[in-house]
């Protein structure tokens, strides 16, 4: 009795906090929205404005009526169903943006000529929208799911976990409109300004203290490896956010910031952050998707349990180093450069036991190959995630990297990573919770699978043997000499020379987009309720797993 009241004491103390909030917000978009410095500005305030405002009224009418949520006791799977929503939505947005602008590189008159839809703008936009729109929902909701599964326990707090997820989109909205407007600090895949970057912090502190809330008060003794992973992408994205975008505003009331940092030291600390935001948003997180999704899937423990460690903290401390191969014959001193070749090569090895772990976790089930879009997908993905980990320790070596750097086989690397991995992994595991999170007995379509992987593995294919081609053409084109010691080639020439591979690469992202969109009809069918057409061919889906002690981990162990 004394314990319940006590509780309901603690509810009604954080719906009070919530409350206060959102009002704080309210006050700060109206301020800004009023006298904000200049049309983004106010344009943000606004947006503020609304978004806290709509926050606070729900909050208010949940408070007065005393409601509870629906779900109180088992797992908080609404925020992770709108986490997947929000994947889906931002994903296409995102691939649709990407082969805009790769149209524009082979077509320039699609800038249109105005300042909002010129390549510059829209190419962060492009980056953005799928590293931290798609990839940042799909890690977000993936990693709820996850922790409760594997914790046995419901997510910590009551609005702090749909804090996180509105809180993030939000953060989204801000960028995306921002980049639009002109808006932008000049660091790659941290353009956004300083207000945004402040937000952003806030909304990973709460997602950092939810998922560690969640691991804290778990009923499973053993904390799973994919924890561990999407732990360690929690906490280095928020010292990486926070080292790389120290900067002093010129008002509070503008967008403009001034970076802490001049010269090299500004731009180690930018690839310190950009390498390593590779390193753990779009490899340690997705590697825990990895370690929950493909052994779940193929209904086999982890091949190894062991090497699943061993990976964990060999790439955790290995990355972090690896960032100067993105500096290579810049002013920064050529010790740091061959340190970051090094690391680079060494890191090889780590990722490569990864893929290893995740590749022979099918074996004696390889025949679902075959049988499985699903699984084929996932594995796939691990094998690009094998492909793009031995392709960028080969681009760090630095003779290599006179060659490759400022071409497209860089574009190449980081799509068959992005596309291949990133994106891929991301598909599986939506296939497989879309089922569970619905309680669906099956995909509406297991053949729309099938035509999804392919005609987007053959984007794929279009998109990185292009640039492989038109990338190692610009690097030769652009080192060139003719016999008198003159450059063979003016600038003007190499870029007539990429117009064909231009071509083929914005196909090969069309067929790409094609297949997302297949994926988002069959998403919808699905949770919509409809019959599956070929629910027999598929497997038993009718539950979402339970976990199960030991399962993952190998007998012999
Ligand atoms: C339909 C799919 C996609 C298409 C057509 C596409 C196209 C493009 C194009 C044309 C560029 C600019 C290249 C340049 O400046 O020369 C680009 C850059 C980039 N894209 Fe994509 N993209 C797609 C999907 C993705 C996905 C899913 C991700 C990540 C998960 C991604 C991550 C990136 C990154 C990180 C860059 C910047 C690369 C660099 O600066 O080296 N893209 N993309
Ligand atoms: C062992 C693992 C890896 C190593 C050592 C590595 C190394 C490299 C190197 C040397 C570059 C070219 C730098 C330059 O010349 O400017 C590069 C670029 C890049 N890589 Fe990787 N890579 C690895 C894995 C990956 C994976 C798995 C992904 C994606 C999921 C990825 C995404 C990128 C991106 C986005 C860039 C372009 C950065 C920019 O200039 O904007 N890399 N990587
Ligand atoms: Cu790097």
């Amino acid at each position: 009795m004394a314990a319940s009241t006590q509780r309901d004491e603690w509810k009604a103390l954080s719906d009070i906090l919530a409350i206060g909030a959102a009002a704080f917000l309210v006050i700060i978009g109206l301020v800004l929205a009023i006298a904000g410095d200049g049309l983004a500005m106010k344009f943000h305030g606004c947006v503020l404005l609304g978004a806290s405002g709509l926050a606070l009224l729900y909050m208010l009418t949940q408070f007065v009526e005393a409601r509870e949520p629906a779900d109180t006791t088992g797992y908080a799977d609404g925020v992770v169903r709108a986490g997947v929503i929000a994947t889906v939505f931002w994903g296409i947005a995102g691939f649709v943006v990407g082969d805009l602008i790769a149209w524009q590189l082979a077509f320039p008159a699609l800038n249109f000529d105005l300042p909002w839809t010129s390549f510059g703008r829209l190419r962060p936009l492009h980056t953005s929208a799928v590293i931290f729109a798609f990839g940042g929902n799909a890690l977000i909701a993936t990693s709820f799911y996850v922790v409760q599964r594997t914790c046995r326990a419901r997510l910590a707090g009551k609005w702090s976990p749909w804090f996180v997820f509105w809180g993030y989109q939000l953060f989204i909205v801000l960028a995306a409109t921002g980049y639009l407007l002109g808006v932008t600090q000049s660091k790659e895949y941290a353009e956004p300004e300083w207000y945004v970057d402040l937000w952003l912090t806030l909304v990973w502190v709460v997602y950092f203290l939810v998922f560690i809330g969640t691991i804290a008060k778990r009923k499973e003794p053993h904390v799973y490896v994919a924890n561990w992973f999407y732990l360690a992408f929690i906490v280095t994205v928020a010292m990486l956010h926070i080292v790389n975008n120290l900067a002093v505003p010129v008002s509070l009331l503008g967008t403009k910031s001034y970076i802490l940092y001049s010269g090299v030291q500004d731009a180690m600390t930018q690839w310190w952050y950009g390498h390593n935001a590779v390193g753990f948003f779009l490899t340690a997180g997705f590697l825990g998707m990895m370690y929950y999704f493909v052994p779940k899937r193929a209904e086999r423990p982890i091949y190894s349990y062991r090497l699943s460690v061993v990976h964990f903290w060999s790439l955790i401390f290995i990355y972090i180093w690896a960032g100067p191969h993105h500096l290579h014959y810049t002013a920064l001193p050529d010790w740091a450069q061959t340190l970051g070749m090094t690391f680079s090569i060494i890191l090889w090895m780590p990722s490569w036991g990864g893929m290893i772990n995740g590749l022979m976790t099918l074996s004696g089930a390889w025949d679902k190959l075959r049988t499985d879009p699903v699984i084929r997908m996932l594995i796939v993905a691990v094998a690009f995630y094998g492909m793009s980990t031995f392709e960028g320790p080969l681009m760090s070596i630095k003779s290599v990297n006179s060659l490759s750097h400022y071409t497209d086989w860089t574009i190449g690397h980081v799509h068959s990573g992005a596309l291949g991995w990133v994106a891929f992994i991301s598909f599986g595991a939506i296939y497989c919770l879309v089922p569970w999170l619905w309680h669906r007995k099956a995909l509406y379509s297991q053949r729309l699978v099938e035509w999804h992987f392919w005609i987007s593995t053959l984007g794929i294919v279009l998109y990185i043997t292009s640039m492989w081609v038109s990338g190692i053409l610009q690097g030769l084109m652009w080192r060139a000499y003719n016999s008198l010691g003159f450059l063979e080639y003016s600038f003007v020439e190499t870029v007539e020379a990429m117009h064909p591979f231009y071509i083929i690469r914005a196909i090969g992202g069309l067929l790409f987009v094609i297949g997302a969109l297949l994926m988002a009809y069959n998403l919808w069918r699905t949770v919509r309720g409809d019959e599956p057409v070929d629910a027999t061919d598929q497997p038993p889906v009718a539950a979402a797993p339970e976990f199960r002690p030991g399962e993952y981990t190998a007998p012999a162990e």
